[in-house]
């Protein structure tokens, strides 16, 4: 007997755009300027070598503790891409997210699901049986992470390169951090960051003949990867993305697009410790001359955390610069530039980060609790009926 509770509402946006695949949303993509006289080229080769897995080795002791998960069964890439969000209800579990849904004559619960289920066609019942839950289709790896997130405490995901930065909204803290395997399942079934590396990673890339034909020859789809990182509260100020072109730094952008009163008297002492950082430790190690760095230095700044490598492609948000002002400064002898937020910006706040990937909140409370279900759908009756009566009038 499937033992799952079912959050089946097709939430908007997100796994809408999952089957109408159009990940392309992704704003990192979006905010860019293209002009078609700057190329910017990128190989698969490039993208595989920004894997996570690929780089980790060689920089671990500059980055904080992680767990690479690899590979991942087929099953599991199915449960990310599928409609809807099938939460695993253990008996055994405590867990907040599936406490009380479960199906008794004493919850109303039951009755609506009841009645939902007397709607619902029978081919619809029958995709519905088809759907993939943890429990049933891929248990041990359910357990693995389980036991991951106990041996590692309160996790972050990401899959080889993209965290699911878009999906926040769907826990109740408003981050990525993961307490427990519930909220890895949300976060990374919420996000089309996520769908992005499965989907279309190598979208856009070119390349050799040879090693485009050498790439289709060991397969088109990469190896996919989940990568737990143990969680740690991070500054966000002190985050910097750094753009580096035949291995020399061409810009560094603060990540965070805040205004940090404090930043600038620190700007040459980042610029220094970035210097040597990507001089000693990435470029003699990583195996492209091009690409984008994000690190973290968090006070008293005398270590660097390397986050992630990013590919030199434009797909990679370039924040405060734009990707031709970077290529066209490239050249250039003189000093990179350390670029900062100088002021409070107020308009930055009429769009918010992600934004077009978030939902109602009314929405988000519905998926956690049956009984918000229930009123959201009577609400929507009523103002439909209300919204056709209107008309009526107006006729
Ligand atoms: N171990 C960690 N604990 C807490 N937060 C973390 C941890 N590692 C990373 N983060 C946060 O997650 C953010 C996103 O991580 P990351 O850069 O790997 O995602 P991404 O998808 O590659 O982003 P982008 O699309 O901008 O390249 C980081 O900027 C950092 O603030
Ligand atoms: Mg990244």
């Amino acid at each position: 007997m499937c033992k799952s509770c079912v959050l089946n509402f097709h939430y908007h946006n997100s796994k809408y755009q999952k089957t109408q695949n159009n990940i392309e949303s992704k704003s990192k993509m979006a905010s860019q300027d293209y002009t078609p006289l700057t190329n910017i080229s990128v190989t698969k080769s490039q993208i595989s070598n920004c894997s996570f897995s690929k780089w980790y080795p060689l920089f671990k002791s500059h980055i904080p503790k992680a767990m690479i998960i690899k590979p991942l069964p087929n099953e599991f890439i199915q449960y990310l891409e599928q409609d809807g969000i099938i939460l695993p209800n253990e008996d055994s579990s405590t867990s907040f997210y599936t406490q009380g849904i479960t199906n008794d004559d004493e919850n109303e619960y039951s009755d609506w699901e009841e009645q939902a289920a007397n709607d619902e066609s029978s081919s619809e019942q029958e995709q519905e049986n088809e759907r993939v839950d943890p429990l049933v289709h891929f248990p041990e790896f359910h357990n693995k992470l389980k036991s991951a997130i106990d041996e590692l405490g309160s996790v972050t995901p990401k899959l080889n390169w993209s965290a699911p930065r878009d999906a926040t909204w769907i826990l109740p803290n408003n981050t990525m951090k993961c307490n427990e395997v519930n909220e890895l399942y949300l976060l990374l079934n919420a996000s089309n960051y996520i769908m992005h590396d499965l989907q279309n990673a190598f979208d856009e890339c070119t390349g050799k003949e040879e090693e485009e034909e050498e790439e289709r020859r060991k397969s088109n789809t990469p190896e996919f990867e989940l990568i737990l990182r143990k969680w740690f509260d991070i500054n966000p100020a002190l985050e910097f993305r750094v753009f580096v072109q035949n291995g020399k730094i061409i810009g560094i952008s603060q990540r965070d697009l805040n205004y940090y009163d404090y930043l600038d008297a620190l700007s040459d002492q980042f610029k220094d410790m970035l210097d040597g950082f990507v001089k000693d430790v990435i470029v003699p190690k990583f195996p492209d001359k091009d690409f984008v760095v994000d690190v973290y230095i968090p006070r008293p700044f005398n270590k660097i955390f390397l986050i992630d490598i990013n590919p030199f492609a434009r797909k990679t948000d370039p924040l405060l610069f734009s990707w031709n002002e970077l290529i066209e400064s490239s050249g250039d002898k003189k000093d990179y530039e350390l670029r900062l937020v100088k002021e409070n910006n107020v308009g930055r706040f009429v769009s918010k980060e992600h934004s077009e990937n978030q939902v109602p909140k009314d929405l988000i409370d519905a998926a956690l609790d049956p009984q918000a279900i229930k009123e959201l759908t009577e609400k929507w009756k009523e103002l439909l009926s209300r919204q056709e009566k209107d008309e009526e009038n107006k006729l």
